[in-house]
């Protein structure tokens, strides 16, 4: 059986000569991890080292410098980026709600991919998310942001894929939202095995919903460890600092 996902030396280089996050132009390099079986990551470590980046990569959304991806050993190079995305599928921290109704946006999956449309799937997710009430007639940009991320998730979650990249996706969430975020994104990994890498600067959210820590620093992925290890005693000194005063964090409090 192939791995989930293997990533080999992963660059991607700075827009900007002098970028904080490296002097070398690098906005990292040399990142390098292997999921073997479908586990729920946190993608941890301070702001602008590449986070988003390298998620945005791992769905074909933007480009590395060097380095490959193989999902279940099929490689990124050469792959259709909307097959590919069927598969690994991307739900951002700043939600895009396509013109048209909340309805309209729940089918854009087998609307593109030419599956068929769930309703029931649609019914249940909206319900576990606490969007029921929601009249499935209202356009999708006039809804709060709040309801934008949780309908994105579900539109995600739609597809069935292999592995979801989750980037900050209760950022703009109340508490009773996030809790039903968490509670249905641990309940779905039971259900599909979906593996999940899950951007946050919440680590409560980190050390309850992920059984492992990707930690990014000094340009690369510093850490990829247990959670419960990571928590308790993380192997570097930036990590430690980090779990002191994760900068960025404040922005899941305000
Ligand atoms: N080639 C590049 N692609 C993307 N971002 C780049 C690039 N070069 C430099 N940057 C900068 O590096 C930072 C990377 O941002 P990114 O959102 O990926 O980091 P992050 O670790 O997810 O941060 P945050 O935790 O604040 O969301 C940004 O400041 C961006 O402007």
């Amino acid at each position: 059986m192939p791995n989930v996902l293997e990533i080999t030396g992963l660059a991607k280089r700075s827009r900007q000569e002098g970028n904080e996050a490296s002097s070398s132009g690098l906005l990292f390099s040399e990142v390098t991890a292997t999921i073997k079986e479908p586990e729920r990551i946190a993608l941890l470590g301070v702001s602008g080292q590449g986070k988003s980046t390298l998620l945005r990569i791992l769905a074909k959304l933007d480009t590395a410098d060097n380095g490959s991806i193989a999902l279940y050993g099929t490689a990124s190079d050469g792959a259709d980026p909307r097959r590919w995305r069927m598969r690994m599928g991307y739900v951002a921290q700043l939600p895009v709600m396509l013109p048209g109704s909340v309805e309209f946006n729940l089918r854009t999956v087998s609307r593109l991919h030419g599956t068929e449309y769930d309703r029931k799937l649609a019914e249940r997710l909206m319900g576990e998310l606490g969007l029921e009430n929601l009249a499935l007639s209202k356009p999708a940009t006039e809804l709060s942001g709040g309801e934008k991320q949780r309908l994105s998730l579900a539109r995600s979650l739609m597809l069935r894929p292999d592995v979801l990249l989750l980037d900050e996706i209760t950022a703009s969430l109340d508490r009773g939202s996030k809790e039903r975020v968490e509670r249905l994104l641990l309940r779905w990994h039971q259900e599909e095995g979906t593996a999940m890498i899950w951007v946050t600067h919440d680590l409560e959210q980190a050390r309850q919903t992920c059984g492992r820590v990707w930690f990014m620093g000094e340009g690369t992925l510093l850490e990829d460890t247990p959670a419960d290890a990571f928590f308790r005693a993380p192997a570097t000194e930036l990590a430690s600092a980090y779990l002191r005063t994760p900068a960025g964090r404040e922005l899941e409090h305000s």
